[in-house]
């Protein structure tokens, strides 16, 4: 006979998908809390933020990696290579396709490079966002997604309302190895505290801003300490980097107006995700081309 603890799952899993596709706001669904950043500007996702679904039978680890596109930059080759990786150290892959959205070109791309790792790895096809659509919209996506790649499993599913994101965790648990837990219960993500909080300032500072803007911008947490005088607060500095001296001016705003919302707004998020008051001060600083220079790209930790 098994033992429950025999039966007991742990691995890893992540989501691919284009820019935009819902992989951040599923695995925030998945883990029930907000650990990956999510923003309506496609390419938020720069660090591979773990998730920690923690269940009686099982641990999920989800890898949360950025978009894959065609790559213009030295950061944008770094950003696919990372992708790449991933899909080889994991234990299942999920697909995700927007249900509001054409099955197109960038799908049929990401799948054709995950078609390369899915006899190693299986693939689930997510048709994401189905509270976006209809019913029968729902299933056209389907068929259409079916087209592009032999999957594992298909699932249709919503973030915001919480359809089949249950199901979705238990075919994820299903192409799990047995084996025992991997993290102690509890945690969430083992990312470092200071790399979540530079992600809740540049989600901050992404919210508002047009273009090719957002790709410009990295955030570094520089230093925390205690704050003087002041034993219930956490002190916190914090560098945006940019790479022109006309971004810096947009940053910052009319007055330092926008990079005051910016620190309201991230650090209310931080001290929800510290749990303790916090005081933080932003800069903003002009790194010449960042994304192309392979020296700036380690300093930002790319
Ligand atoms: N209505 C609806 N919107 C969703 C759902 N999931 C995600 N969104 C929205 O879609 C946008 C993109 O979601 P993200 O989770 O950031 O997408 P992502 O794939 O992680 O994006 P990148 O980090 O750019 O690769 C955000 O504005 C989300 O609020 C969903 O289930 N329903």
């Amino acid at each position: 006979m098994t033992s429950p603890r025999d039966a007991h799952r742990s691995g890893f899993a992540c989501f691919v998908g284009r820019p935009n596709a819902g992989k951040s706001t599923l695995t925030n669904a998945l883990v029930g809390s907000k650990v990956a950043i999510t923003s309506d500007k496609p390419q938020t996702t720069r660090h591979t933020i773990r998730g920690i679904v923690h269940r009686e039978d099982a641990q999920l680890i989800i890898v949360d990696t950025p978009g894959l596109h065609r790559p213009r930059t030295l950061l944008g080759q770094r950003l696919n290579d990372l992708v790449m990786e991933t899909w080889s150290e994991v234990d299942v892959v999920g697909l995700c396709v927007p249900a509001d959205q054409k099955v197109g070109p960038g799908d049929k791309f990401i799948a054709g490079e995950l078609a390369k790792v899915a006899k190693k790895t299986p693939v689930i096809g997510i048709v994401t966002k189905t509270d976006l659509v209809g019913p029968k919209q729902v299933a056209e996506q389907l068929l259409a997604l079916q087209q592009v790649m032999d999957f594992a499993e298909l699932i249709p599913v919503s973030a915001v309302d919480g359809y089949q994101v249950g199901l979705l965790a238990d075919l994820l648990v299903g192409r799990l190895p047995r084996g025992p837990q991997l993290y102690p219960a509890g945690e969430l993500t083992d990312e470092p505290e200071q790399t979540l909080i530079a992600e809740l300032i540049r989600e901050a500072a992404l919210d508002g801003v047009r273009d090719e803007l957002p790709h410009s911008i990295a955030v570094t947490v520089e230093e925390m300490l205690p704050r003087e005088g002041r034993d219930d607060m956490l002190e916190i500095h914090a560098l945006l980097h940019v790479e022109r001296q006309s971004q810096k001016a947009i940053v910052i705003g009319r007055g330092g107006e926008r990079l005051k919302q910016v620190g309201m707004v991230s650090r209310k998020q931080i001290e929800k995700l510290l749990g303790s008051k916090v005081y933080l001060d932003l800069r903003v600083r002009v790194a010449k081309d960042w994304q192309r220079d392979p020296k700036q790209l380690r300093r930002l930790g790319f």
